[in-house]
């Protein structure tokens, strides 16, 4: 792409090797002490409002709010909240960005009060008021979380306290509700108690808040050790710390476990939070972390069992990581179904299997591992991008029921009952 500005960004660039330097408009804050007199900032009357921008050849600078912020004027334009770019009904875009010329530079700016007006060649004004402007900045994003989280131990979850739901609020209150998502997002485990042990109402209660994904497990499994299926899930084997379906592409968001009866010894669940694991990595090693967020790497789930045929493949580094402010969104570990590493160099492997080691020592120490015994009626939800789980082995007879949810919509109904996610 080819344009004026950039010819000319070029030239004078030109003039500044050969030291041809008259009025080069600084573009970065340190050039500011070698060119004092290019700079103009325009200053708001009211000192009180502490407000100063300046107009660059390429981009906006703006200074609120304690924040530094840079617009390209292509965002400014495209993101114009006009009736006729904007449609605030439905929250839609009508301005077709393609028509916007990437060269594009507002003819003047100017500020009222709190709103900066800019007015484009075309004789369009776009209006921001400088609060908006601060909350959709990059800058302003950068500081933030998407979701808050409480990060946990055994200690630290078990000196919380949190309460658990009962069946009935979960089902017909808006604060039984609002309170067990609540302790969902804080914590990325949560149970509800006093729910009859049938399949029916453990479909019930995951419908409360969200759609039950039907993957090749079915809509609601109902699962005990009698091997119908190609896993070890269907064993009575102690099973290690791991999240589920690492071998989709989008491993299911939520799981939930009901235990609808047990006869025999054993069998308790372990539970641990992998985002205070990887906590641990990034403050002891943050190299290893940055590697284990940056190396995709394969599992996969073969099962030919009965009438059971099946081959999923899901690739993804161990830790997933926002870009813009580093947050941990979602941890893929399982031992048993990762695939065999073909895609990373023979000396990043051996880093990464040095990273992965760091994170499992994190993820086994005794005081990280939470144990609970499910039982009938007492049904636990599980941030299955955030949580592992494991199991003792056991003897007699178990029975297990549940399902997979979708993620976007349990978040969905969060935050439409006003929760943070
Ligand atoms: C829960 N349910 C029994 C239906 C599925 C079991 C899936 C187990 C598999 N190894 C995994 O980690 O995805
Ligand atoms: O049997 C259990 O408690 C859980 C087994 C398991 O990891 C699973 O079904 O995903
Ligand atoms: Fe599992």
């Amino acid at each position: 792409m080819w344009c004026r500005r950039l010819s000319h960004l070029q030239s004078r660039l030109q003039d500044l090797l050969r030291g041809r330097v008259t009025c080069w408009a600084p573009q970065q804050p340190n050039f500011k002490s070698l060119f004092p007199l290019a700079i103009h900032w325009h200053h708001t009357a009211s000192t009180s409002l502490n407000c100063v921008w300046q107009q660059h050849e390429d981009h906006f600078e703006l200074q609120y709010a304690n924040t530094v912020m840079r617009f390209d004027y292509v965002w400014l334009r495209d993101h114009c909240r006009s009736a006729s770019c904007y449609n605030s009904k439905t929250h839609q875009r009508s301005l077709d960005t393609a028509t916007v010329d990437l060269c594009i530079q507002p003819k003047t700016i100017r500020l009222d009060e709190t709103t900066l007006f800019f007015t484009w060649p075309d004789g369009h004004v776009t209006r921001y008021d400088l609060d908006w402007l601060v909350k959709n900045s990059y800058e302003g994003q950068k500081q933030k979380v998407i979701q808050p989280r409480i990060l946990w131990n055994a200690e630290i979850y078990q000196q919380a306290q949190v309460p658990s739901v009962d069946f009935q609020s979960f089902l017909e209150t808006k604060e039984g509700l609002k309170n067990f998502l609540q302790n969902f997002l804080l914590y990325g485990i949560a149970f509800v108690e006093n729910v009859p042990p049938t399949q029916e109402h453990t479909e019930k209660l995951a419908e409360r808040i969200s759609l039950i994904r039907e993957t090749i497990y079915g809509r609601m499994w109902y699962f005990t050790s009698d091997f119908s299926r190609g896993d070890t899930a269907y064993t009575k084997l102690a099973l290690d710390r791991h999240t589920d379906t690492t071998y989709f592409q989008e491993p299911c968001g939520i799981q939930v476990f009901h235990c609808l009866k047990h006869e025999g010894t054993g069998g308790r669940t372990l539970l641990v939070d992998g985002f205070y694991a990887a906590e641990q990595v990034l403050q002891k090693a943050p190299e290893e972390f940055e590697l284990l967020s940056k190396v995709p790497l394969k599992h996969e789930y073969i099962e030919n069992v009965g009438e059971c045929h099946n081959h999923m493949i899901g690739v993804g580094p161990v830790l997933n990581i926002y870009p813009w402010n580093k947050e941990l969104y979602m941890i893929r570990y399982n031992n048993y179904d990762r695939a065999v590493i073909n895609t990373v160099p023979y000396d990043v492997v051996h880093r990464w299997y040095t990273a992965h080691r760091t994170l499992t020592i994190e993820l086994r120490k005794p005081e990280n591992e939470f144990w609970v015994k499910l039982k009938p009626g007492r049904v636990l939800f599980i941030d299955n991008w955030r949580v592992l789980h494991g199991r003792e082995s056991f003897t007699g007879y178990r029975q297990l029921c549940g399902c997979s949810l979708t993620r976007d919509d349990v978040l969905n109904t969060a935050r439409l009952l006003g929760l943070q996610a």
